[in-house]
């Protein structure tokens, strides 16, 4: 498969930078969800073909189906405690490292998968480089019982924080909810500008029937920046504050 627009070379040369910088033989990789993810697989599944030693954790079935068609051996976060990268796109990302995620649904994933690395690589091209999160609506994972209700607390919150009437559509497919690989719903807060992310991650997920939100702070280490002109720039991110303690893997930043 070849790009076919300007974004889809950026995103290539940043997948393809991501793979010269981060991976090396033996490597346990988290393997991320969406189109600049899945440039990343293709690119690591020649790699592989050339020789390249390295195991993935996939972040969801459509990037678990593409890396067994590319020919990337995958294992299981129930195999493996730790891994030693993730490298995973975003739909935004600001100037600290801290992204909107979740675009493709597969948020939740994202960030088990993420949680457990001990390094997390934020792969995009430069228009998802933003100085305010929020234009991009935020992803927010919900289970489907009474998930009206549960839209009514993530509202109730965010006219708290001082959002006013946010729109918070259910994310459809026709006529039916999209359903995420856990089999969970998804609204999407379209909030304009997020002024204090770490505050927002931190608080939505208290909220009951929410599972996780689209907001990643202080997890990325670095951002590779992939340009249409073939060049990329890399960003360290690492000292970037978080909302929530990692579990595993990371360090608490
Ligand atoms: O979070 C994601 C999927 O849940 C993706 O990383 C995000 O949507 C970016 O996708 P793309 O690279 O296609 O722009």
């Amino acid at each position: 498969m070849e790009p076919r627009t300007s974004q889809d070379t950026a995103k290539v040369v940043s997948g393809t930078a991501a793979i010269d910088a981060y991976v090396s033989d033996g490597m346990i990789i988290g393997l991320g969800s969406g189109t600049t993810s899945h440039w990343f697989v293709r690119k690591l599944g020649e790699a592989v073909a050339g020789g390249l030693d390295v195991i993935g954790v996939p972040t969801s079935t459509g990037t678990r189906d593409l890396a067994l068609e590319v020919g990337v051996p995958l294992t299981t976060l129930e195999d493996v405690e730790h891994l030693d990268v993730t490298i995973d796109g975003a739909d935004e990302i600001d100037g600290d490292g801290a992204m909107i995620k979740g675009g493709g649904a597969c948020l939740l994933w994202e960030r088990i998968v993420a949680d457990a690395s001990r390094r997390m690589v934020a792969v995009v091209d430069e228009s998802k480089v933003v100085e305010t999160l929020g234009a991009f609506p935020l992803p927010i994972e919900i289970v489907p019982f009474s998930w009206e209700s549960t839209r009514r607390s993530v509202a109730a919150l965010l006219e708290r924080l001082g959002y006013r009437n946010p729109d918070l559509p259910l994310r459809m497919n026709g006529h039916e909810p999209v359903v995420t690989d856990s089999g969970n719903y998804l609204i999407d807060a379209h909030l304009q500008r997020i002024l204090d992310p770490v505050a927002l991650d931190g608080q939505l997920n208290w909220i009951p029937g929410v599972v996780e939100n689209g907001l990643f702070t202080g997890i990325a280490d670095e951002m590779v920046i992939g340009r249409a002109d073939g060049t990329h720039e890399i960003r360290d991110v690492s000292s970037a504050p978080s909302a929530r303690p990692s579990t595993t893997g990371r360090e608490t930043k």
